[in-house]
């Protein structure tokens, strides 16, 4: 993207509207004061020196410090070529002396660990901006290099990148700005941006019509087991919560308990074999509440009927160390300690580990957290930062399940449905107030729906993609 724009822009032109917006977001900030900008050698020290010239002209006291020397000929030259104010060591006593510090030392271009003569000088920075990024959080993945307190602000251009969103960097990073630079959309389209920050405009739920059945609405059957009968009703509650017009059980010889349950459900007894012949029946979920044999005995016939399957809970345990036995299910919704055992730790780069899980099992791969990771076969990735610590709580798994069952069987894309379920659920959750229980979600599902129908007529996904620097 960046040497697409750097031909038909013009790199220093974006250069010269991306050091504007750091000082803009400053003044907009930080009443006038002592300001250090540190520039490293390449485009994002050239922002800085940028922001340093800007700030001056606005008659703050401003110093840069240069790391190294910006390439020759260079953009980044060029616009150290234009700061003709004062320039100082980099130290870090020049940096304890300044009210803020401007790092602007390395961006996108990040790719080891600074040196300690880097990190000493941020540590005796008293106030910090970032330029792009702090400069030890890879904005790729969100992996933290080394060890600081917090920047106030980061500024950074045409999208928010991995690293803004995705933890730990997220919270080093303080509050993010993005800042739009005049990025030709042709160039940021080129950039093909394969993650995407979860936001209605990235997919669209289906709206209630005047003419809506249940079976329109959709269908949405669980699989139930004898022991564990509470997170099968609390998935069965999260769909209906969420929209489905038909929510059924499949209990077995359990039957007659779940028919004490609520009255909306329908609970089938018939042996499962018979159920699945049912046309207007294909979207199923299997695993939450159910013991590892009872996944022996359900999952494989839920595959071989090609029906559309979401594996949770105990169908992940029931695959532990063998992932490929999840072939054929639709959807996947682990947490941490679930994607462990089945593909091993994710390490520091989230979004690979969980595309690739994808990739291995040809099924939506969905890592629940405070960010989520939601990873399609075919590479692209949604992260879902519109959550609340609310949703920290048992049973809130089973919920989102349920979301999602119902998204898939109103007919939209397995993706789609993850992510639009993990909206919801995130919704949810910050509606759902202080310390809710987690029955508690479902009286706010339906209303989240409605607003993520209003909220993708409204927005425009691309304002939101993040934007991914390709690497050979
Ligand atoms: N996205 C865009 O279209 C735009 C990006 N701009 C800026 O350009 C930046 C990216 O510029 P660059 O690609 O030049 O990259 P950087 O400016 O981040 O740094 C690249 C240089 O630093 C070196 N380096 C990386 N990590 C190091 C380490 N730990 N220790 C020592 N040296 C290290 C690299 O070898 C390379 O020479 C962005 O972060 C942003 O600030 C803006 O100028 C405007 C336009
Ligand atoms: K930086």
């Amino acid at each position: 993207m960046d040497e697409m724009a750097g031909r038909s822009v013009g790199i220093i032109a974006l250069m010269e509207r991306a050091g504007w917006a750091v000082a803009r977001a400053i003044r907009a900030r930080f009443a006038p004061c002592r300001v250090l900008v540190l520039c490293g050698p390449g485009n994002n020290g050239g922002d800085g020196h940028v922001a340093a010239r800007y700030l001056e002209r606005a008659g703050w006291p401003v110093q840069v410090a240069l790391l190294a020397p910006p390439r020759e000929g260079g953009p980044a030259a060029e616009a150290a070529a234009r700061f003709s104010g004062r320039r100082v060591e980099f130290s870090a006593e020049n940096a304890a002396r300044a009210d803020l510090v401007v790092d602007a030392i390395f961006g996108a271009g990040l790719d080891r660990a600074p040196s300690d003569t880097v990190m000493a000088v941020l540590r005796a920075s008293r106030r910090l901006v970032a330029v792009d990024l702090p400069s030890f959080v890879n904005g790729l993945t969100g992996a933290v290099l080394a060890e600081r307190p917090p920047y106030e602000v980061s500024v950074t251009f045409v999208r928010p990148k991995p690293g803004h969103v995705l933890y730990p960097g997220r919270t080093l990073c303080g509050e993010v700005v993005c800042a739009d630079i005049g990025m030709p959309s042709d160039c940021i389209a080129h950039a093909q941006p394969r993650i995407f920050l979860n936001r209605p405009g990235l997919w669209s739920i289906p709206a209630m019509t005047a003419q809506d059945h249940k079976y329109s609405r959709g269908v949405v059957s669980l699989c139930a087991g004898r022991v564990m009968p509470g997170a099968t009703r609390l998935a069965a509650a999260g769909a209906r919560a969420s929209g489905a017009g038909l929510v059924r059980i499949s209990a077995g010889v359990s039957a007659e308990a779940y028919r004490l349950g609520a009255p909306g459900l329908v609970i089938d007894d018939a042996p499962l074999e018979a159920l699945l012949e049912d046309t207007r029946r294909n979207v199923w979920l299997c695993g939450p509440g159910l013991t590892p044999d009872e996944v022996e005995d359900t999952l494989p016939l839920l595959v071989a009927s090609k029906k559309c399957v979401l594996a949770d809970a105990g169908a992940l345990g029931w695959a532990a160390g063998a992932p490929e036995k999840l072939r054929g299910v639709s959807v996947i919704t682990p947490h941490i300690g679930e994607f462990t055992r089945l593909f091993g730790a994710p390490g520091d780069d989230l979004v690979c580990a969980v595309r690739s899980a994808a990739g291995r099992i040809g099924a939506v791969v969905l890592l629940k957290g405070a960010v989520s990771v939601i990873a399609a076969p075919d590479g692209r990735v949604a992260l879902n930062d519109h959550a609340s610590p609310a949703l920290a709580t048992a049973g809130s798994g089973d919920t989102l399940a349920g979301v999602i069952g119902t998204l898939l069987a109103a007919g939209m894309p397995h993706w789609d449905a993850a992510c639009a379920g993990a909206w919801l659920h995130g919704e949810a959750g910050l509606r759902a107030g202080n310390w809710p229980i987690v029955e508690a979600l479902d009286a706010h599902l339906g209303d989240a729906r409605a607003e993520a129908i209003d909220q993708a007529r409204r927005l425009s996904c691309e304002t939101d993609n993040l934007a991914v620097k390709r690497r050979a």
